[in-house]
């Protein structure tokens, strides 16, 4: 991942500063061995004496540790730095990288999935990228320095040291292999936790409306223990490892303290060299055991580095901008299907249309009906372009949609209501100036006027200020839905798309919602997506849908009379809607 040249020398800032402490401590073992050897010389001299000769090694060691504390103070702050500077941009291009994905991809993973990828995973690639500079760079550089000073003050005692270290770095790596596959076997099953979770809490008011708190609580709990027991399994390695590696740098210690008191006694080393020697091999102990700990944060780190760089590079096959666009008065809005066959790629052996074509003149309006399945709402995706068709071809005034540029032509040219329409936890104003960033407050209220929101709208307390709850929450359906138009409107589209826009209000709504959108088709060309069809007498062209393809075509008159598919479903409603008039009869 790129970085920007502040933050290159924020980091080599860093990286020298935490070099530079690892040196320092290098020498410490060395000064204190100095000066052990002149407190051993002063057993018999006096205390002035031992004063002034112990001044010097002892100023020159307060001096050093004065500079270690200073390095740290730098290192540490500017790493933080580095490391916070990181995880921003890291959740930037991810981010940036989900939005620009096909909508097949969110087919495919899971809100909590990506959710944990933004989160999780990059605070624990942060963590263990500063404590890799931090601590692991540190311990790295002192246990070399380290090493050298041992082999300066006695190369044999060195030897017996090094004799058992190949033995540790095998196992090392043996039981490093394996906590990585387990620390990534852990970070997927803690993904799929928080999907289970954030699909809950985000649809809370069904869980609530069907009573499932239960359920969903048993569903969260087994993909929590899940994830705890495969954590646990990370932690005993962890510690399994931590523990052997704790007893063999112990156990060196030991031997150097035997093999070293060994030589003293034969007059090959000093007291002091013996000092150094030890706090030596303790600093380099301590830097093998900070490493050690180190590893499991490593572990962890590099998989979910990986995990996000997995998505940062996946790119899109449908870009987000790019091709041409047509000018909004030239725009007639004729849109063609030809021969269109599509399969959603999640699920590649269902075929969803089927050599399907249809012809819609500019400024008409189109109500595709029929069977619940039948294809219908994949037709306005696919005009939609969130998925590319497998063959055929689909245009706008004669232009494949794949030479037009998405964003002209889903934030221009094309306006979409569907029945669940999401607004945002933010003002209603900012609601419907969704629909076009750079409209003004007038366009945004004329726009409302149109949808039949505005008298609603004034009458809360904040007016367009009013905020509304997470998802829209806040606003009942009806008003939900005309916001949503609104929202579509201010585009100006020559598109419109309704997705049964009015098939989730009660009759009251559906009235007011419907008025709207009277006023609103006007002079667009219009694909309506119904299944109440009442709703939809007055289309120019009613094309019934069934199984990915067209049955029949024509108006109302004309499909009745020609008592297919479309007359059946009339007989079917009429039927229902007959019941629904009893039962309402009897329970009033
Ligand atoms: N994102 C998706 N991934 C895979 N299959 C899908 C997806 N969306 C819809 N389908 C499948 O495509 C088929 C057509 O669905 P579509 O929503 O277009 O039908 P429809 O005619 O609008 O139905 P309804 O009237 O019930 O809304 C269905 O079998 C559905 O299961």
């Amino acid at each position: 991942m790129k970085l920007l040249w502040p933050e290159i020398w924020y980091l080599l800032a860093s990286v020298i500063s935490a070099l530079a402490v690892a040196i320092v401590n290098v020498q410490i073992p060395l000064m204190l061995g100095e000066i052990v050897n002149v407190i051993s010389q002063f057993t018999t001299q006096t205390a002035e004496l031992f004063l002034q000769q112990i001044k010097e090694p002892a100023i020159r060691l307060v001096i050093l540790y004065s500079i270690q504390g200073l390095l740290t103070f730098c290192y540490i702050t500017l790493l933080s730095t580095v490391g916070e500077n990181v995880a921003t941009r890291m959740r930037k291009k991810l981010f940036d990288s989900l939005l620009k994905q096909d909508i097949e991809f969110f087919d495919k993973h899971k809100t909590g999935e990506l959710i944990d990828r933004l989160t999780s995973d990059v605070q624990d690639f942060k963590s263990s990228f500063k404590l890799c500079i931090s601590q692991g760079l540190r311990a790295v550089t002192q246990t070399v320095g380290c090493m050298a000073t041992l082999l300066m003050i006695s190369v044999k005692l060195t030897a017996v040291m090094l004799a058992v270290v190949p033995a540790i770095i095998i196992g090392g790596t043996v039981i490093g292999s394996t906590l990585r596959m387990f620390a990534k076997d852990a970070q997927t099953q803690v993904a799929q936790a928080t999907a289970v979770a954030d699909e809950a809490i985000g649809n809370v008011r069904t869980v609530r409306a069907f009573a499932m708190e239960k359920k969903e609580n048993e569903l969260y709990s087994n993909e929590v223990e899940k994830a705890g027991k495969l954590n646990i399994k990370l932690g005993v390695g962890i510690a399994i490892f931590q523990g052997l590696s704790n007893i063999a740098l112990n156990g060196i210690v030991l031997g150097t303290m035997f093999a070293g008191g060994y030589m003293m006694s034969l007059h090959e080393i000093t007291a002091g060299d013996l000092m150094s020697f030890l706090v030596a091999t303790q600093t380099i102990e301590r830097s093998l055991a900070h490493m050690s700990l180190l590893f499991g944060q490593v572990v962890k780190g590099i998989s979910a580095g990986a995990r996000v760089f997995e998505f940062i590079k996946c790119t899109p096959s449908i870009p987000l901008v790019g091709g041409k666009t047509i000018e909004h008065k030239e725009l007639e809005g004729n849109i063609e299907f030809k021969h269109v066959n599509f399969s959603y790629p999640t699920r590649p052996g269902q075929v969803i249309l089927k050599d399907f074509s249809l012809k819609i003149k500019g400024g008409q309006v189109m109500a595709l009906v029929g069977l619940s399945g039948g294809g219908k709402s994949t037709v306005a995706s696919l005009l939609e372009r969130f998925y590319d068709i497998d063959q055929g071809q689909i245009t706008i005034d004669g232009v494949d949609i794949k030479d037009l540029d998405p964003t002209w032509l889903r934030g221009h040219a094309i306006g979409f209501i569907n029945q669940e329409p999401i607004l945002f936890a933010t003002s209603v104003m900012e609601n419907i100036r969704y629909g076009r960033p750079d409209a003004t407050d007038q366009e945004v209220i004329e726009a409302a006027r149109q949808a039949n929101a505005d008298m609603f709208i004034n009458k809360f307390p904040q007016g367009y200020n009013t905020v509304l709850g997470e998802r829209g929450v806040t606003v009942s359906g009806g008003q939900k839905q005309r916001i949503a138009i609104a929202r579509a409107l201010i585009k100006d589209p020559s598109i419109l798309i309704l997705d049964e826009a009015t098939s989730a209000l009660d009759a009251e709504s559906e009235r007011i919602v419907q008025e709207a959108l009277d006023n609103v088709i006007k002079g667009r060309t219009v694909l309506i997506i119904a299944h109440r069809l009442s709703t939809i007498r007055d289309a120019d062209v009613i094309a019934v849908v069934a199984h990915g393809q067209i049955l029949e075509m024509g108006d109302h008159n004309s499909l009745k009379k020609r008592k297919g598919l479309y007359w059946e479903l009339i007989k079917q409603q009429e039927i229902e809607q007959e019941i629904e008039e009893i039962e309402h009869n009897i329970e009033s």
